[in-house]
């Protein structure tokens, strides 16, 4: 049979679901290979008429994924922008935010944040307030409310996705869920279509997928998650994906400085002067910890 090329649409375990020629066909790989991911170009050889085998992934522009000791869990492939969600309540962990805008970083796509719910005036100073954190580092933040105002939520975010190739993540009850539904009108049909497709029955929201928007580009949307491990950044990725550090790499006494308490180094000296923040670079410390207990 002929050789088809399609998109990963969804992923569930180890099934995957490829829209090629405007066609939905159920994918499975070779052997028991599950480098596949959400948004991935792959080459295709249909089994039966909705039924496929993956034969090639092509290369990929991007490749956003998290880890943890034991294996790497692939998030979306091919995106261009990555849209965290806070939100004014419940209240939004520091500690996951600039995981992702590290990942981002890593990966080479371009972190936005998107806080929801203004409506909830008595806690937005306070939202604002530590989300300054991350727009002193040059991310731009998207004020919205999913719920009152629709109208100015999907203006505000839609221009921002057309022609991109995005995914949205956020902790659970953020809203994504919510902001996906507006900018996606029938996601609810796609989800049942592709749930019936992959045979995920109940499990419906514990899968990743694709949608098309209106006037060009996709959207990812990603299951809630508590934690995003990257064990797999090395060291020398770690310092670079921290944006804020960038500006005084290289001034370190020595050359192999891993900015944890090296004499003179630059990046505590910073951290000292305020010019970067204590808990980022405590967050990097971390990460530098995590990424020497790899077991993979
Ligand atoms: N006040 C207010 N509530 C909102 C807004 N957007 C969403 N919510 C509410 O917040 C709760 C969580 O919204 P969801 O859209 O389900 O959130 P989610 O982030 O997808 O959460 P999970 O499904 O748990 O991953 C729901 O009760 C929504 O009605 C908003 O703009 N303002
Ligand atoms: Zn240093």
């Amino acid at each position: 049979m002929k050789e088809l090329v399609g998109t990963i649409v969804a992923a569930h375990g180890r099934h995957y679901l490829a829209e090629a020629d405007g066609e939905k066909l159920q994918c499975v790989t070779r052997g028991k290979k599950t480098n596949v991911s959400v948004g991935d170009i792959v080459h295709l050889k249909k089994t039966s008429p909705d039924q496929a085998v993956i034969e090639k992934i092509e290369e990929r522009k991007t490749l956003l994924y998290r880890s943890d000791q034991y294996k790497s869990k692939l998030l979306a492939a091919n995106i261009t922008r990555l849209f965290i969600v806070i939100a004014t309540e419940p209240s939004f962990a520091d500690d996951l935010v600039s995981r992702a805008l590290v990942a981002a970083e890593a990966a080479g796509i371009e972190a936005h944040l998107i806080l929801n719910k203004t409506d909830v005036e008595e806690l937005l100073p306070r939202a604002r307030e530590r989300a300054a954190l991350y727009t002193n580092l040059g991310y731009p933040l998207h004020e919205v409310s999913a719920k009152r105002h629709p109208e100015h939520a999907l203006a505000t975010l839609l221009p921002l996705m057309q022609g991109e190739s995005s995914i949205m993540i956020g902790q659970s009850g953020m809203g994504k869920s919510s902001l996906v539904n507006l900018l996606v009108p029938d996601a609810d049909i796609a989800v049942r279509e592709i749930s019936a497709a992959l045979d995920t029955g109940k499990h419906t929201t514990t899968f990743t997928r694709l949608y098309h928007l209106a006037g060009g580009g996709s959207i990812i949307d990603s299951p809630g998650f508590q934690e995003f491990g990257l064990y797999h950044l090395t060291e020398g990725m770690l310092e670079r994906a921290f944006v804020d550090f960038r500006p005084v790499l290289g001034g370190c006494k020595y050359y192999n400085c891993r900015h944890l308490a090296e004499p003179q180094c630059a990046v505590l000296g910073a951290v000292g002067e305020g010019k970067i923040a204590r808990i980022r670079h405590q967050l990097y410390a971390q990460l530098l910890h995590e990424s020497s207990q790899t077991l993979y």
